[in-house]
Formats: structure tokens, sequence, C-alpha cells
């Protein structure tokens, strides 16, 4: 059981794969205001377990819905339960960690507490969980959406200056989208693809995408991808687990964090301008800094919890971020990540 504090977003939010094995507790309490719509999923498979809401699911007052969210869980087999004192639940999250739930129908009140107790406290929890593999993409496939062409732009989009090989550990759509938008032709390759099979693409960049579960248990394989990556001296940009795996290949170490961040406003300070953004985050596990070794900078810091927000390798093109610069839902004061990566390709010639 997790909360999110993003007040707006819910679709974006139950859609992005990154919330595989998890109920979200939203804090916001009037929750489905704009209906659903085709645009806003972050996957075509949710893989968010359920939902808690304060109110009933509100109607849909949007041009743009097409689906009443009530209408569109029940189409993706996703539970919900309304009437939850949600702030309630937030303090205890927040006083005593994550703690593991089940959601019951029992129309005639009959169901047995201490066993689905048993059940919940049975689960052994995300750590330790390897759950990129059951959100990545099958095959290999390419990816030119853009914001622009989703919208329904017309003329002729720049042609892309840049091909990216994105390893997809649960990506979320957004980033792909911001990634064509910046300029590059993205091919997109499931998790557990090799190092040797990125390089034999020619990638001018590699991107490390966004994913569920603990990135100690899926870096068992992707740790060796991203090493062969780093030696081959192309760009690389990490995003959350992405960022949490370079951490792993670089020689750092990871842990689940008590509560986690989860929410469209957390500001985070870059420690080179000195600048602080207000980001979306999504995100249990973090970087230990204590591991991090020589060589390996902290460049961006939660002025929450002073926690690793991003890292950068020095004197290599390699950078990562905790938080998501693709927004989605959320600001996007950190979008000009994607621009750092394509002038990191540009450089390179
Ligand atoms: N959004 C993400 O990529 C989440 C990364 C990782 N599963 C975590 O919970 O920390």
């Amino acid at each position: 059981m997790v909360f999110t504090t993003g007040m707006t977003g819910y679709q974006e939010t139950l859609t992005d794969p990154s919330f595989a094995g998890q109920v979200i507790t939203f804090t916001f309490p009037h929750v489905g205001n704009v209906g659903t719509n085709v645009e806003d999923l972050e996957t075509t498979t949710p893989a968010a377990r359920g939902l808690i809401l304060r109110a009933d699911i509100t109607d849909p007052a949007n041009w743009r819905s097409a689906k009443h969210l009530d209408s569109w869980l029940k189409a993706n087999n996703i539970v919900g339960l309304c009437g939850v004192d949600t702030r309630a639940l937030t303090r205890r999250i927040r006083a005593k960690g994550a703690p593991n739930g089940v959601i019951v129908n029992a129309p005639d009140g009959a169901f047995d507490l201490p066993a689905l107790w048993g059940k919940a406290a049975g689960w052994p929890g995300l750590e330790g969980m390897d759950l990129a593999r059951d959100v990545t993409c099958a095959q290999t496939y390419s990816w030119d959406e853009t914001e622009w062409s989703l919208r329904g732009g017309y003329g002729r989009q720049a042609k892309p200056r840049f091909h990216v090989v994105a390893v997809d550990f649960g990506a979320k759509r957004n980033i792909l989208r911001c990634l064509a938008e910046t300029g590059c032709k993205v091919t997109v390759l499931p998790a557990e693809a090799t190092a040797e099979q990125v390089l034999a693409l020619e990638p001018d960049g590699v991107f490390l995408s966004n994913g569920p579960g603990d990135p100690a248990a899926t870096g068992t394989y992707a740790v060796p991808m991203i090493q062969g990556v780093i030696k081959s001296g192309k760009p690389l940009f990490g995003i959350c687990l992405g960022h949490q795996m370079l951490g792993l290949a670089l020689g750092a170490k990871t842990f689940k964090m008590d509560t986690g961040h989860r929410g469209a406003n957390h500001p985070v300070k870059d420690l080179e301008t000195g600048k602080v953004e207000i980001t979306s985050q999504n995100h249990g596990f973090v970087v230990d800094e204590k591991s991090l070794p020589a060589g390996v900078k902290v460049t961006h810091r939660s002025l929450f919890d002073g926690s690793v927000e991003g890292i950068a390798v020095d004197g290599k093109p390699v950078f990562s971020v905790q938080y998501h610069p693709e927004a989605s839902p959320g600001p996007q004061d950190a979008h000009y990540l994607f621009e750092r990566f394509v002038g990191l390709m540009e450089k390179r010639g």
C-alpha cells in the first residue's frame, strides 16, 4: 500500500508500469472529474493492483473524457475502494512504512479477517522482486510518436537526428515521446537485452527506463548490460529504475525507503546550478549515497529528505535522475534533461 500526493493525472498514475504490485492511495479526495481517454495512457495494460479513494468517483466533466473512470477501471480489471479515510491511511503509511494490504469484497459481510490478514502479512513485499520482466515489451519496436503528433499535429516534423536505444523495464510512454520530441529515433528493446544486442543497433545514445520492483533484482541481468554500454563510451541516460540500476552498475548499493516518494510537487535541487525544480516522482527504492564510488558525483538532491536524486560519472557522458522529467503527471521543470542527453550525443558527433 502506497500513497501519492499528486492532485492531477490519475489516469497517467494508474497506468504507470512502475506501480506494478502496489495499491495506490490517492491523497487528493476527488478523483474522476476529467474521466478517462486514450491519450493519457502510460501503458496499455495497467499494472497497479488497486486504488483507494476518499470520495466516490466523481462524474466526468471534461471535453476530452471518453469513459467514466469507474467503467474504465472495470474494463481494466482494477479493483478500487471509495469512502476510505485516506488521511488516516496516509499517516499510517508515513509513520510506519508501506504495509501489505488486501482489498476484499464480501457483500454478505462474512469474511475471515485473520486468514486474510495472514495472507497479506505473508506477501514477501517488493524487496527482491524483479517485476520488470512482467511489464517489459515482448519484442523490439520503434517509437516515433511525439506529444505533438499525438494531439493531432499537422505538417512535417523535424527529422530525427539521433538514434536512441531505450531499454524497457516498464517504460512510460511519455518518456519515449519526450525522446522523440527532442529529435531522437527511438528503438525500444526488452528488459533482458544484452549489451551486445543494444550496441549491435549502433545507437548514438542509450536510455534506461523507469520500471517496477527492486532494482537489485532486475539488476542481476541489467547491470552487465549497463556496464557493457558504459564501456562503449556511448552517452547513457537513466530515469528512476534506470537511474537506480546505473548506480548498481557503477558499484553503488540501493535500498528500500520507508515511505518512498510519490507525487507531483517534490522539490529537487540541481547542485550544479543551485536551481530548484518541482518534480514528479514515483519510487520506493533509492541509491545509497554512502556507497557511491569515487568518480561518481551526486548532481541532484531531494529537498524533502536530502536523498540522492541524480548522479553523473566524471569524464563520461553518463547520467541519471531518480525523478520523472517526462512528468505525466506533473510539472515539466526538468525537461531540460532530455536536451542534455541530446547535447551529449551532439558532442560525440
Ligand atoms: N518509477 C520507477 O522507475 C520506480 C523504480 C523502483 N521500482 C522504485 O520503486 O523505486
